[in-house]
């Protein structure tokens, strides 16, 4: 369960008395999510989500977050944007966590995504880039390319006693090798989710977007890294066996809105290889480093790195229309 830091109805009370969003009259502990502490939040002017930073989110990026969801959500898109405080900050501080209130967004992610859920979702991550692109701050992608030397680097100490965590790792250094040599340079880049998986979006009934969430890896990047990490998400099973008429009717549903140039297209296959590279990675680390007393379980490296072999198998970034 997320709640890892607990926050009383009093603590509650004193947070939101710097804001001018009426009485509290519920606070709830949410069950979901692995990384932050959030609960939900009703008062006498409606719902909203309070997020408590553990120590997965690095703080010193909190105020681009922010900043960013605000802008979205200023422009339409179903973002989550903060609500200010009297003196215009977003960002406070709860039993020593960093933490905001953001508005709660309706609707629920799809548990069983079909191919009507997949094109929803592809048109409204071609609507953040279009929409959010050209949010003026720059962030770097923390868990980008650039990252993923010095993660092989932190799994090594604990991959040592497991044979199968070092044939990964040895399998990716040369794997990085390959992608560094043909990573593209020169595409269109912008703000990006990059964390655009089904449990952070969410929809109605009748399988329509209604709320993106969780910007917490959001960074300035490619737009067509952004679709990798997507289709990966949204286009396998979760055990990893490629469900192709998912990943067709996502891309579809993105190059309806915003369509690809070809040099993206001709890039997808290298991000999807280089995504998978990163899921795999953080998932294998985590699990590595689990404690069997956490609650939380940790996720399936394994399921990422089938991925990257159906990946490895494709030759053009026509083949997954
Ligand atoms: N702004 C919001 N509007 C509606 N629901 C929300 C909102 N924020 C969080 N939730 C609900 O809380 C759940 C957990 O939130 P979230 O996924 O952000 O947790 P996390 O621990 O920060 O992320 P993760 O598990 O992906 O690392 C979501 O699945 C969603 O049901
Ligand atoms: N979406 C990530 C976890 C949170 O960022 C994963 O499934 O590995």
């Amino acid at each position: 369960m997320a709640v890892f830091t607990p926050v009383s109805l009093e603590d509650a009370r004193a947070y939101l008395s710097a804001y001018d969003i009426g009485e509290l009259i519920h606070l709830e502990g949410i069950e979901e999510g692995v990384s932050n502490t959030n609960f939900k939040v009703e008062t006498t002017s409606g719902l909203y989500a309070l997020t408590l930073f553990e120590a997965a989110t690095p703080e010193d990026s909190l105020p681009w977050f922010m900043d960013y969801t605000l802008y979205l959500d200023r422009k339409g898109y179903p973002a989550p944007g903060p609500a200010l405080k009297r003196d215009g900050q977003s960002l406070g501080r709860i039993n020593g966590k960093p933490c905001a209130l953001i508005k709660w967004l309706p609707g629920r992610w799809p548990r069983n995504p079909d191919t009507r859920h997949a094109a929803s979702a592809g048109e409204y991550l071609a609507k953040l880039h279009l929409i959010g692109g050209d949010f003026p701050q720059y962030r770097a992608n923390s868990m980008g390319p650039a990252s993923w030397p010095g993660l092989i680097a932190r799994c090594e100490p604990k991959a040592a006693t497991s044979p199968r965590a070092q044939e990964i790792l040895a399998d990716f250094r040369e794997e990085l090798a390959f992608l560094k040599g043909v990573w593209p340079a020169d595409l269109p880049k912008g703000a990006i989710h990059a964390d655009y998986f089904t449990d952070n979006v969410l929809m109605n009934d009748d399988g329509i977007v209604t709320g993106v969430i969780d910007y917490y890896y959001a960074c300035t990047d490619f737009y067509a890294y952004d679709l990798a990490v997507a289709l990966n998400a949204w286009g396998f099973t979760p055990g990893g066996q490629p469900q192709p008429q998912m990943i067709s009717a996502f891309i579809k549903g993105y190059h309806e809105t915003r369509p690809l140039s070809e040099a993206e297209i001709n890039a997808l296959p290298l991000f999807a290889r280089g995504s998978a590279v990163r899921f795999t990675l953080t998932r294998l680390y985590d699990l590595l480093n689990h404690d069997p007393s956490w609650v939380v379980k940790p996720k399936d490296p394994e399921a990422f790195y089938r991925r990257l072999d159906h990946h490895r198998g494709i030759k053009t970034g026509h083949t997954y229309f």
